[in-house]
C-alpha cells in the first residue's frame, strides 16, 4: 500500500516543465512535506545512461521500437529503484515526464500506436500508473522559441525533430486528455510563469489536501 502522492508533470518541449517543479518543490518543502523531485529519463544511474544513449544527437540510426523499449527500460529500473520506495516511505513525488510521453512521442508522433507502447509500458510499470498528471498545454512553435533561447540547454536528439513531428506530440497529448479525464489535468502553459505557477499550485493543493 502506497502512503505517498506519485505525480507526473507532461508536454510538449519548452512547455515550462522543469521552472514549475522547481517552484512547486521548493513550495512543499517550505510547508514541511517531503518531497522528491525526479526526472524522467534519467533520475537513477542506470536511467541516466540510458538517458545519453537515447538523446545522443550522433545515434541517428536508432530505430523507433529500440526507442521506445529503451525509455521503458529506463522507467522500470528509475521506478523499482526510486519511485516506489519514496512511494513506501510517503513521499510526494513529483517526476518530469513518465509514460504519457512514451505514448504521445513514441505511440503516437513516431507512430507505433498508441495501444502498442501503452503495452510494452506495462510490462515496465506493472500498473503503477501516477496518482495525477499536470499536462503543460503550448503550441510547439512557441515551446522551441523559448528553449532555443534558453543558452545554458543542450539540444538533443528530439529536440531536432521537425516542427511537424512536434505538433503530432501534442496532437498524442489531446488524446491522452480524452483517455484518460480522471488523471490528466490540463494547464495552458503559454500563460506568464507566475499565472502557470499558480495555476498548478492550485490543482496541487486540490490534490493534496483531499
Ligand atoms: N511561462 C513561461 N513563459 C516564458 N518563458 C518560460 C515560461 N516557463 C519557462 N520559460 C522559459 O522557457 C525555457 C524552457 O523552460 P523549462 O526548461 O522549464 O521547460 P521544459 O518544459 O522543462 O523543457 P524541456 O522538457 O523541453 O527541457 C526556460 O528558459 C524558461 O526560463
Ligand atoms: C520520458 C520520455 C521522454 N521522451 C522525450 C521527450 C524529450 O524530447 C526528451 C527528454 O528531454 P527533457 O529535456 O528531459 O524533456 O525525451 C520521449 O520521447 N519518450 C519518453 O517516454
Amino acid at each position: 500500500m502506497n502512503k505517498g502522492v506519485f505525480i507526473t508533470i507532461e508536454g510538449p518541449e519548452g512547455a515550462g516543465k522543469t521552472t514549475i517543479i522547481d517552484m512547486l518543490v521548493e513550495n512543499l518543502h517550505n510547508e514541511g512535506y517531503k518531497v522528491l523531485q525526479t526526472r524522467e529519463p534519467g533520475g537513477i544511474e542506470i536511467a541516466e545512461q540510458i538517458r545519453n544513449v537515447i538523446l545522443d544527437k550522433k545515434n541517428t540510426a536508432m530505430d523507433s521500437r529500440t526507442e521506445a523499449l529503451l525509455y521503458a527500460a529506463a522507467r522500470r529500473q528509475h521506478l523499482v529503484e526510486k519511485v516506489k520506495p519514496a512511494l513506501e516511505e510517503g513521499y510526494v513525488i513529483i517526476c518530469d515526464r513518465f509514460v504519457d510521453s512514451s505514448l504521445a512521442y513514441q505511440g503516437h508522433a513516431r507512430g507505433l500506436g498508441i495501444d502498442e507502447v501503452y503495452t510494452i509500458n506495462q510490462f515496465a510499470i506493472e500498473g503503477m500508473m501516477p496518482d495525477i498528471t499536470f499536462y503543460f498545454d503550448i503550441e510547439p512553435a512557441l515551446g522551441l522559441e523559448r528553449i532555443n533561447k534558453h543558452k545554458g540547454r543542450e539540444v538533443n536528439r528530439l529536440d531536432l525533430e521537425d516542427i511537424q513531428f512536434h505538433e503530432k506530440v501534442r496532437e498524442g497529448y489531446h488524446l491522452l486528455l480524452e483517455r484518460f479525464p480522471e488523471r490528466i489535468r490540463k494547464i495552458d502553459a503559454s500563460k506568464t510563469v507566475d499565472m502557470v505557477y499558480k495555476e498548478a499550485e492550485t490543482k496541487l493543493k486540490e490534490l493534496l489536501n483531499n
